[in-house]
């Protein structure tokens, strides 16, 4: 296999603009692909899983190259890619004056002597706060964590079915692979996705097939008021508005209104039409809206921990204190916007978030300080224990009828 020097210098120039000027990848990996429309898939899929191999793996590189390691911000984005070649030796190394003195002697022997947390690259905080929360099991959730992602998709019930999506993308020679009892499906040959006839017509979604599961486990029904309070870009939202066949009203909010317009977007391409998107001005917003919904779902801004395949650099912008933060903003929107729930509806809580601090103590501490509120389910998505998605908690409560 070759390796082309242009597709090297873009993951170098990316890496520059992460490290040095933090900025966040996949915004720079957005802005280098325009840049390129010339190169094809195959290329682009290099250059994308060259950058995130890096910043996945960029502590062990870093202790890899050890006093070899340059003071010069260009040399050494040139180094953590030739260090990561060689020691994942999927690729050759070409014999280029940026990779002079690097060997993979060297970098085996100074890892020979890296703590776990280095080899597994996570900060010292994340590795601790792994252990504090997760004991014995973080090793191995740490490990999954660091598998490249995989593509999932959601067929849109409101204009296709599984199989004709299957048999539509196949012509492009996109294989897929169906996710028992759901309309998820799994990419195993990848291709021009988002160029298809399906994809411009609204018969799928890009959406993780853990993050599948917590508008299933809603359980919305055609006819009903259902509001996602937390919406973003919306996943959630058109799984939802496609579980109720398009029948009964979803609300859509957030605290930022670029997100509901790509929302809206999406919405429309998706064929829906009982959706509207409200932004979250202040706390009046929500108060307006007390005990108006059969169902509420609060998918809250959380530390990412589990959607670290796919966000890989998060590590290294996150820290214990934002986390901390986090946990109280999410003890804050638990507790105000439950009261958007009717007596006798469903109210669910997710986070993307392997934490328990994030997850099973927040609906513990809920459920103390308001007994209307019992558990009717939770369930943990841990990568390397239950499973080989994204990490997930969902947590399912009932208001209890009065
Ligand atoms: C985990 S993301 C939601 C992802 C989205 N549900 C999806 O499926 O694509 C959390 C969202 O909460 C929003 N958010 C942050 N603080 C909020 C608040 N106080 N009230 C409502 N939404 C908030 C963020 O802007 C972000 O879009």
């Amino acid at each position: 296999m070759h390796v082309e020097r242009q597709s090297v210098e873009a993951i170098v120039t990316t890496l520059i603009q992460v490290f040095s000027q933090q900025q966040y990848a996949d915004k720079v990996i957005e802005h280098t692909l325009a840049e390129y429309p010339y190169w094809d898939l195959k290329r682009k899929e290099r250059y994308v899983t060259g950058v995130y191999n890096v910043l996945r793996f960029h502590r062990k590189l870093e202790t890899a190259l050890g006093n070899m390691r340059s003071r010069d911000a260009q040399t050494y984005a040139w180094q953590l890619w030739g260090a990561m070649t060689l020691l994942l030796g999927e690729e050759p190394m070409p014999s280029w004056s940026e990779f002079e003195g690097l060997s993979l002697e060297a970098l085996n022997s100074n890892l020979s002597m890296a703590s776990d947390a280095q080899r597994l690259s996570y900060p010292d905080w994340l590795w601790e706060r792994g252990f504090n929360e997760l004991a014995d099991k973080w090793p191995n959730v740490a490990h999954a964590l660091n598998q490249p992602a995989k593509t999932y998709l959601r067929a849109n019930t409101l204009k296709t079915d599984v199989a004709t999506l299957q048999k539509s993308l196949k012509k492009l020679n996109i294989e897929t692979q169906q996710i028992a009892d759901s309309e998820g499906l799994e990419v195993t040959q990848y291709g021009p996705l988002f160029k298809s006839d399906a994809f411009q017509n609204g018969w799928f979604e890009m959406q993780d097939a853990g993050s599948q599961k917590v508008a299933t486990l809603l359980d919305v029904k055609p006819g009903q008021r259902v509001v996602d309070a937390c919406a973003g870009a919306g996943g959630k939202s058109l799984h939802i508005a496609a579980l109720m066949q398009n029948k009964g009203y979803v609300l859509s909010m957030d605290i930022h209104q670029h997100k509901l317009d790509t929302l809206k977007k999406r919405a429309k391409r998706a064929g829906i039409h009982t959706l509207e998107t409200r932004v979250i001005k202040n706390s009046k917003t929500v108060k307006r809206l007390k005990d108006k919904f059969d169902r509420v779902l609060l998918d809250v801004p959380c530390s990412g921990t589990g959607v670290l395949r796919r966000n890989p650099d998060a590590k290294w912008h996150l820290n214990n204190e934002s986390i901390d933060n986090l946990v109280v903003l999410q003890a804050e929107i638990l507790q105000r916007y439950s009261q958007m729930c009717k007596s006798g509806g469903r109210l669910v809580y997710a986070t993307c978030s392997v934490l328990p601090s994030e997850n099973e103590q927040q609906v513990k501490q809920f459920l103390a300080e308001n007994e209307h509120f019992k558990l009717l389910e939770a369930h943990s998505l841990l990568p390397g224990y239950t499973s080989d998605y994204d990490g997930f908690y969902i947590a399912v409560l009932e208001r209890l009828p009065v």
